[in-house]
């Protein structure tokens, strides 16, 4: 069974199809990527997904559970860390956790052994019993993360897990967040606008744009889908030994000749280094330069939208700044229903 199957999924707000009709699936205990600009959908479809939002048409099974006519079993499987912070600053770490798990009808004994080992497991045992306002960041962010996992959720969602915390911070809660997911085999659903952090964390990425998925697969897939790794040799003379030396090379997909010598394509460019320096040596040519790029999940997405992220995201800020009101009174008249 897969931890979640997404069938025709659609949200319609008054003029917006912010959720257009998407099927994929996640598989149990996977960390799978749902990334795209702000306004591309990820949090329309979360809510959906964990039954905070009615869905316009289609369905959705989050660990076997409909998520129109089974929302109660729903809920029960399934652990939420918002971008907003809810935890109480006032109370310890561990008060925190046993707040969550009183609320959820945990028993006490049930408690005293669960907060322990989801304090371990986000790496605050040492802090247990320290009021949460003297936590850096990080600290906080990890505790919200126990606080999703206290009732030992099968799926954990993260909406956006380390918007503003710093690189060093982000990175480590990166670490934690795959600990966690090894150590517990819990399937986590991370939404991000992040390249990086669906490269780092992700198995799979789903790619949204304008409420869509332009493409699922690995990180590695993705980019690979672009033609690979170039690696640009600067030369000081020109060499048509070279390019015939090249062209007898299984691993070279492509080299094409530039204004300073040749950029070759292929998988795992810095594994051949080595081999296009002895290519070159044995051909006659002398080096000046040598030059990698892989390709990025930005690269991905600017291949299969036309736009960058960046671009993408400076678009809906100014659309969302005409129409500031207009979103102010639909939000209200959605939380209304
Ligand atoms: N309550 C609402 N009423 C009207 N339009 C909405 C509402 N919620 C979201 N939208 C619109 O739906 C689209 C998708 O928004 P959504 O918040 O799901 O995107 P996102 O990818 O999660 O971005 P962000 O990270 O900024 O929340 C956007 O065009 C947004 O303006």
């Amino acid at each position: 069974m897969d931890a979640i199957r997404v069938e025709g999924l659609t949200k319609e707000f008054d003029a917006v199809t912010a959720v257009d009709g998407l099927s994929f699936a996640v598989e149990q205990g996977e960390i799978f990527g749902l990334l795209g600009p702000n306004g591309a959908g990820k949090s329309t479809l979360i809510n959906m997904l964990v039954t905070l939002l009615d869905s316009t048409s289609g369905t959705a099974r989050v660990n076997g559970y409909d998520i129109n006519d089974e929302t109660g079993d729903v809920r029960d499987s399934l652990g939420i860390v918002f971008q907003e912070p809810a935890v109480d600053e006032e109370l310890t770490g561990a008060e925190n956790l046993a707040f969550h798990a009183r609320m959820y009808g945990k028993r006490k004994a049930e408690r005293e052994q669960r907060i322990p080992e989801v304090l371990e497991l986000v790496g605050l045992a040492d802090e247990a019993d320290q009021p949460v306002e003297s936590y850096s960041g990080g600290m906080q962010r990890r505790l919200e993360i126990g606080r999703g996992l206290m009732h030992e959720p099968a799926v954990l969602f993260l909406d956006e897990p380390t918007t503003g915390l710093d690189a060093r911070t982000r990175r480590d809660t990166w670490g934690y967040i795959q600990r966690l997911n090894e150590q517990s085999d819990v399937t986590i659903v991370i939404t991000t606008h992040y390249m990086d952090e669906a490269d780092f964390l992700c198995e799979r990425v789903a790619i949204m744009d304008h409420g869509e998925i332009v493409a699922v697969d690995s990180p590695e897939s993705l980019k690979d889908s672009l033609g690979g790794d170039v690696v640009t040799l600067g030369l000081e003379n020109s060499s048509r030994e070279l390019f015939a030396r090249l062209d007898e090379q299984p691993w070279v997909r492509e080299h094409t000749e530039t204004e300073e010598g040749v950029a070759v394509t292929m998988a795992h460019g810095d594994t051949r280094v080595a081999d296009l320096v002895r290519l070159a040596d044995e051909a006659g040519a002398s080096i000046a330069s040598v030059d990698l790029r892989k390709p990025t999940l930005e690269n991905v997405f600017l291949s299969l939208t036309g736009s960058t992220i960046s671009e993408r995201e400076a678009s809906v800020a100014d659309r969302r700044e005409e129409d500031g009101e207009d979103r102010t009174t639909a939000e209200a008249a959605e939380v209304a229903e």
